[in-house]
Parts: C-alpha cells; sequence; structure tokens
C-alpha cells in the first residue's frame, strides 16, 4: 500500500482527495492535516466520508509527513514550497495541487503572485504534472506541480493545433467559464450565493495568475512563444470548466476531427466527442475526465475548440492522483473510473 499525507484536508481539492482516494485500491490515507480543525474526525466534517476514514486533521508537521511515501499539498500558494525541501530531502514524494512549482521562470512566478519564491532548485527539478504531455517525465519524479484548473482545460484543447502547427500562434483566445467552488472553501463575500447566482461576469481581464501558466504549456506544444487572450468568468454552477478556445488556421480544411481523434486515442481521461456535439459541464462533473469537440464554423478559416472538465476532479484532484498512479507504477486509471453525473 501507498502510505498517503494529504495537507490542506478542510478545503474542497483537498477533500476531493479524500473522496476519490477512498476507493484508490492501493492507497491508505495516513496523515490529514488543517490548523484550523485539529483534533477534529474527518466524517464529522465531511459526512459523505462516513465509514470510510478513521482519521482525524492534525497540524502540518514536517516529521509526521516524512512516514508518508507522497504529500499531496492542497493548499494556497507559498505552503508547499515551505515544507517540500525538508521532505523531498528524506525522500518523499510531493503533489502539488496549488503553483508553487508550476512556473520555470521564478522571477515571472514572483511578479505573478507577489511572494518570493524560497527553493529555486526545487522549481528546476519539479515536473509539470499534465500527463498527456508529459508522461514519461511523470514516471520518475519526486516533485509534481499539478496544472492549475484553467490551464488543463485550454491546454489539452489547443495541444493537437499548436504541436501540428496549424494556426496562427501569435493570436490564441481563451473565453474560459469556471464553477464558484474554483474559488476555494475559504469565506468571501465574492462567493456568496446572492452574489453568484443568477449572475454571471468575466474577471481578471487585465491579467489573471493563470495567463504566465497557459502561456508556458502553449508555447512549449508550439516551440515558439504563443500570443494569448484569456479570459475568465465565474458562472453560476459549484463545479466545472467551460473553455471556448478561438484560433485562424493557416490553410483552413477538413480534418480537424480525426486530428483531435488521433491525438487523444490513446488518453484515458479525454474524450473527443463526435463532431458537432457540444460538450457540458455536467456531463464531466465527479469524474476525472476532459471532453473536447472541435468546430470549423461556416468552413470559415476560425477553429473552436470546447474543453470541458470538473475543476475539482480533472482540473485537480483527480489529476493529482492520475500523476501519483504513474510515478508509483500503478495502472493510469486506478481509483478514477467515475462517470459524470447527470443531471
Ligand atoms: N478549487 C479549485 O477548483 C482548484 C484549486 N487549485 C489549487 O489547489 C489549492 C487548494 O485549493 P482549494 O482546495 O480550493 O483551497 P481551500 O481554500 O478550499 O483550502 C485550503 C486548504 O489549505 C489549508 N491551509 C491554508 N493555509 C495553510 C497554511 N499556511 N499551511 C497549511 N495549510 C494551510 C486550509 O486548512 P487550514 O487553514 O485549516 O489549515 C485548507 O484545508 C490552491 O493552491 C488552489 O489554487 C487548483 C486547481 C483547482
Ligand atoms: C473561480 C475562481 O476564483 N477560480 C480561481 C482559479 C482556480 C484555482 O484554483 O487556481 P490555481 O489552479 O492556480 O491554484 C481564480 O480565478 O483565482
Amino acid at each position: 500500500m501507498i502510505n498517503v499525507g494529504i495537507v490542506g484536508g478542510t478545503g474542497y481539492t483537498g477533500v476531493e482527495l479524500l473522496r476519490l482516494l477512498a476507493n484508490h485500491p492501493d492507497v491508505d490515507v495516513k496523515v490529514i492535516t488543517s490548523r484550523s480543525e485539529e483534533g477534529i474526525h474527518v466524517a464529522d466534517m465531511f459526512p459523505n466520508l462516513r465509514g470510510h476514514y478513521d482519521l482525524r486533521f492534525s497540524v502540518p508537521d514536517v516529521d509526521t509527513l516524512s512516514d508518508c511515501d507522497v504529500v499531496f499539498f492542497a493548499t494556497p500558494h507559498g505552503v508547499a514550497m515551505s515544507m517540500a525541501p525538508e521532505l523531498v530531502e528524506r525522500g518523499v514524494r510531493i503533489i502539488d495541487l496549488g503553483a508553487d512549482f508550476r512556473i520555470k521562470d521564478v522571477e515571472l512566478w514572483t511578479q505573478w503572485y507577489k511572494l518570493e519564491h524560497t527553493c529555486p532548485d526545487l522549481v528546476e527539478m519539479a515536473v509539470y504534472g499534465l500527463p498527456e504531455v508529459n508522461r514519461e517525465q511523470i514516471k520518475g519524479a519526486q516533485l509534481i506541480a499539478c496544472p492549475g484548473c484553467y490551464p488543463t482545460a485550454t491546454q489539452l484543447g489547443f495541444l493537437p493545433l499548436l504541436e501540428n502547427k496549424l494556426i496562427d500562434h501569435r493570436r490564441l483566445i481563451a473565453d474560459c467559464k469556471s464553477g464558484v467552488s474554483g474559488a476555494g472553501r475559504g469565506a468571501s463575500v465574492g462567493a456568496l450565493m446572492c452574489e453568484t447566482s443568477e449572475s454571471m461576469k468575466a474577471y481578471g481581464v487585465a491579467g489573471h495568475r493563470h495567463l504566465p501558466e497557459i502561456r508556458q504549456g502553449l508555447s512549449n506544444a508550439a516551440q515558439r512563444p504563443v500570443g494569448l487572450t484569456f479570459v475568465p468568468h465565474l458562472t453560476p454552477m459549484i463545479r466545472g470548466i467551460h473553455s471556448t478556445l478561438y484560433a485562424t488556421l493557416k490553410d483552413p480544411k477538413d480534418g480537424l476531427q480525426a486530428l483531435f481523434e488521433e491525438r487523444y486515442k490513446d488518453e484515458p481521461f479525454v474524450d473527443v466527442m463526435p463532431a458537432g456535439s457540444h460538450p457540458e459541464t455536467r456531463s464531466v462533473k465527479g469524474a476525472n475526465t476532459c471532453r473536447i469537440s472541435v468546430f470549423r464554423p461556416q468552413n470559415d478559416d476560425t477553429v473552436v475548440v470546447l474543453s470541458v472538465i470538473d475543476n475539482l476532479v480533472k482540473g485537480a484532484a483527480g489529476q493529482a492522483i492520475q500523476n501519483m498512479n504513474i510515478m508509483f507504477g500503478l495502472k493510469e486509471t486506478s481509483g478514477l473510473s467515475f462517470v459524470g453525473l447527470m443531471p
């Protein structure tokens, strides 16, 4: 069995890790941390876990976490980098769901996250945990930087087009919608029901911290720096990311459907929908799946890609477990065979 520790067990991605790992045949969750709920039984806090765990929240502590084979950080940025150096030194594997190790250019990270990075050497050794791109490097990794939710949906949608140099890489547009759970469980006025239901708004148009992360991934795929306009929106749903992606084809012609099907034919968690389909976020709710459709409206030179995920699953906890499975040589789909919830 793989002994698991989770730092940040009271947040939305932390409890999602617990939900998914409850069904994982090869995992034993040994440590779950919370500073605010120390001593509370996890099932008293999250009744969906009753009967699945006999665990109490404890405060984060490197010595206790060192007994684990792998530690997931489901914490705000800045937390993983404060504990990672010691854990890495003690041979523990780390999967960070936050942003501490995602951006290779540490100065750029500091600019967007407004924090000094305390372990740039670990940024260098970290592998960006998008299995559809980095599966081989993930196998040998000690430290995984899990992609953000918007970056996962957006990169998976653009990859086949950029890798094959089919689009103008200088003018990409990602028009993305998120459910409110993307903002985390911490109380804030902006996340209140009266503020979010029956309304929708864009935010971060002038610059969102996922912009440099998405640009990094897309530039790697294109093998040149890309130009990207990224506009996130908050929508009145709990879970889900819907990315509508636009680009201009260099040589407009048929074959995009086949291109996407070929790119993802061996990917267990990317589902290219039949031509003409419009994927719905509810079809991936609770599932580690990205559903994608590709269109060339009116046979013109614009390509439109629709890409949907559950922000808490393929956008966070599910993808983190997918990475763990690959790192430990398990079946990649182990513990992740949930289907989406309809309705
Ligand atoms: N929500 C989402 O859809 C996604 C989130 N992410 C990223 O995953 C991470 C977690 O997100 P989410 O679950 O939404 O966040 P939440 O705000 O819901 O939860 C944060 C968790 O971290 C713990 N925590 C906060 N500060 C510290 C600290 N200084 N030291 C130790 N533990 C701390 C909190 O518990 P306590 O304060 O009791 O210790 C809590 O359990 C973030 O980096 C987020 O950006 C990534 C993809 C999607
Ligand atoms: C709706 C909402 O507020 N979403 C969050 C992003 C989600 C997230 O978790 O950010 P990381 O993936 O970088 O950790 C935001 O826009 O800040």
